[in-house]
């Protein structure tokens, strides 16, 4: 329970007890000099008032040296067991959430944005280590040696305990009044962050697009708008943390009037002698520091509520899950009255069964917007279909482990990622444990050879980030070669549109044909020629499968749809074939 609420490891929360431990002796320790002090001056009274002896120096001096040597020693066990502890568990939380992205559907990142993602992984870890490292321990520490202290002063003389002590639960009593709206404050600011980490991001992502249409000065005004609120947010929510805490710790300075006047009173009375008296003052100049900094330190704990809670949801998230030993019968890959729809719960496929066989190429085509690049999704598991199934050699993919899944699969699509790497290092990632040769060989079987080695250092050439410095058609050849490295039994392909020159679409064609040979081919063509010549042709209309067969049989249909498609090509330009 506590656990989870402060979202630590099970290691993590034995590192925190552990530390909360630690701090608590250490706090209590800080009380032993009072006692030195409370005994050295009774002495001296002794002395000068019932003529005892005069007291020796050097066993006080001796205690104090004791309790300074146990006071260090209790605030580097404290050191110790939080700051050391919290570095490990948040690089043990980060590594959590990373794995846990890893096997997560498609679906999350589609519902989240990235922002926001990015603000949970940098910035909550972040905030959560400052905090796991000086205040929840110090915090919870602090609170338990406060209330021993406090029972033992109680237990000592409780009508002077109580005078001391009365402001405490009332100033915490304050503090619960006033979380709610702090917690409101705080969370406002936090969403007014992300507001701004977006429209920040947007104006990086589409910076290109905001100059070429002089939308700059427009999108800044914007941007600053954003800023603005934000600095709004962040005042109102320090305003109501700030007089929150400050007016809850004004609390306890009534604590010290009333011990002196209660003090006072009990002594006129001869209830209380001088040195009891003498001994609560100094206890009450010494126990209101710690109880300030649990005030202080509760206020950000609404903070920490906020930033653990968004870890939690992400870890609460469900994973894609299967079986990690995968024994299809051959690859074909067959869907089977397939129906999906994507958050927004508008219906994209509809009842899809087609067959695409090992060893042919099975081309989809259709309108935009019809649905082809969603089958391409759904045949590699890159979500679930919602209806009907997709099997691999016969085996159900949504059963598969989707790590294992993708083995089978290379993916060549036109948004290529590339990654601010060499060149060698960005064809490996088609197979980690390929030698130099392997890829070597097949960049030159992908048509990229000479393009690289015209390049600065050729294979050891950093390409930039997602390789900005690459034409779309070599870009799509690199990521050919990667295919070709990884060599998987099927490959879905999505073809590059007319953003190539002839040069380089004959190229990739070349490399194409070299990757394609024997496979289970999914290709969403954009070329006649691809189209032609393919073995199987699955026509999509709005989600649902319209017509398919081989080219010469859709061809020879009086009043088939894709005879009509091909033959009006040059009309329906929303029509990709
Ligand atoms: N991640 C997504 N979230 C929500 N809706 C999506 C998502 N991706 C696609 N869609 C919607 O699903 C429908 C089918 O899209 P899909 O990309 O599969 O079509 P397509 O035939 O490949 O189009 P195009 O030829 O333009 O690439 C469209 O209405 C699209 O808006």
């Amino acid at each position: 329970m506590l656990r989870s609420a402060l979202g630590l490891t099970e290691q993590g929360m034995r590192n925190f007890k552990r530390g909360v431990f630690f701090c608590t002796l250490a706090n209590l320790m800080l009380f032993a000099p009072i006692g030195i002090l409370f005994l050295l001056v009774n002495d001296f009274m002794n002395h000068l008032v019932n003529g005892a002896e005069l007291p020796q120096l050097a066993p006080y001096v001796a205690g104090v040296a004791a309790i300074l040597a146990l006071i260090a020693l209790t605030q580097w066990l404290e050191y110790r067991n939080t700051y050391g502890p919290v570095y490990e568990e948040s690089a043990r939380k980060r590594e959590g959430i990373a794995e846990h992205l890893r096997r997560l559907p498609l679906s999350f990142f589609g519902r989240r944005d990235l922002a926001d993602l990015t603000n949970t992984i940098m910035k909550d870890c972040a905030d959560q280590e400052r905090l796991f490292m000086h205040v929840v321990p110090q915090l919870f520490g602090t609170g338990i040696s406060t209330g021993i202290a406090i029972v033992c002063v109680l237990a000592f003389d409780w009508r002077l305990g109580l005078a001391a002590f009365w402001p405490v639960p009332v100033a915490f009593a304050f503090m619960g009044l006033l979380m709610g709206l702090v917690r409101r404050k705080v969370e406002a600011k936090e969403r007014q962050r992300l507001v701004m980490a977006d429209g920040v991001q947007e104006f990086l992502d589409c910076a290109q697009e905001i100059r070429a249409t002089n939308q700059s000065e427009a999108f800044l005004g914007g941007l600053g708008g954003k800023l603005d609120e934000m600095e709004r947010r962040m005042v109102a929510s320090e305003l109501a943390t700030g007089a929150t805490i400050s007016s809850a710790q004004a609390f306890l300075k009534l604590g010290i009037a009333s011990t002196v006047l209660a003090g006072a009173g009990l002594i006129v009375a001869g209830q209380v002698d001088f040195m009891t008296y003498f001994a609560f003052l100094l206890v009450v100049t010494r126990v209101y520091d710690p109880v300030n900094v649990v005030l202080q330190s509760t206020a950000e704990l609404a903070e920490m509520r906020h930033s653990i809670k968004r870890t939690n949801a992400l870890s609460a998230e469900r994973p894609m899950t299967g079986a990690t030993s995968f024994a299809p019968q051959g690859h074909d890959l067959a869907f089977e009255d397939v129906s999906f729809s994507y958050n927004t719960g508008e219906q994209v496929l509809s009842g899809v069964t087609f067959t695409a066989r090992e060893g042919e190429v099975t081309a989809l085509v259709g309108p935009s917007g019809s649905g082809k690049s969603t089958v391409a999704k759904l045949a590699a598991r890159f979500w679930d279909a919602d209806g009907g199934r997709v099997t691999l050699g016969g085996v159900d993919v949504s059963g598969v482990d989707p790590e294992t899944l993708l083995s089978d699969y290379a993916e060549v699509f036109q948004d290529v990622v590339l990654f601010d790497e060499t060149v060698m290092e960005n064809i490996r990632l088609g197979r980690a444990d390929a030698t130099d040769e392997e890829v070597l060989a097949a960049a030159r079987a992908a048509n990229c050879d000479e393009f690289v080695r015209r390049m600065p250092q050729g294979y050891a050439t950093r390409i930039g980030e997602n390789g900005a410095r690459l034409s779309g058609g070599e870009r799509q050849r690199i990521s050919i070669a990667r295919a070709l490295l990884k060599d998987a039994p099927v490959v879905l392909l999505d073809e590059a549109t007319a953003s190539l020159d002839v040069e380089n679409e004959t190229q990739v064609q070349a490399a194409l044909s070299r990757l394609l040979a024997g496979k289970t081919v999914i290709v969403i063509a954009h070329r006649m020629r691809t189209v032609m010549s393919a073995d199987k042709i699955v026509v999509l209309k709005e989600g649902r499968v319209a017509e398919q067969g081989a080219p010469a049989e859709l061809m020879s249909r009086e009043d088939g749809l894709f005879r009509r498609m091909a033959e009006l090509q040059g009309a329906a330009a929303d029509w990709t074939v």
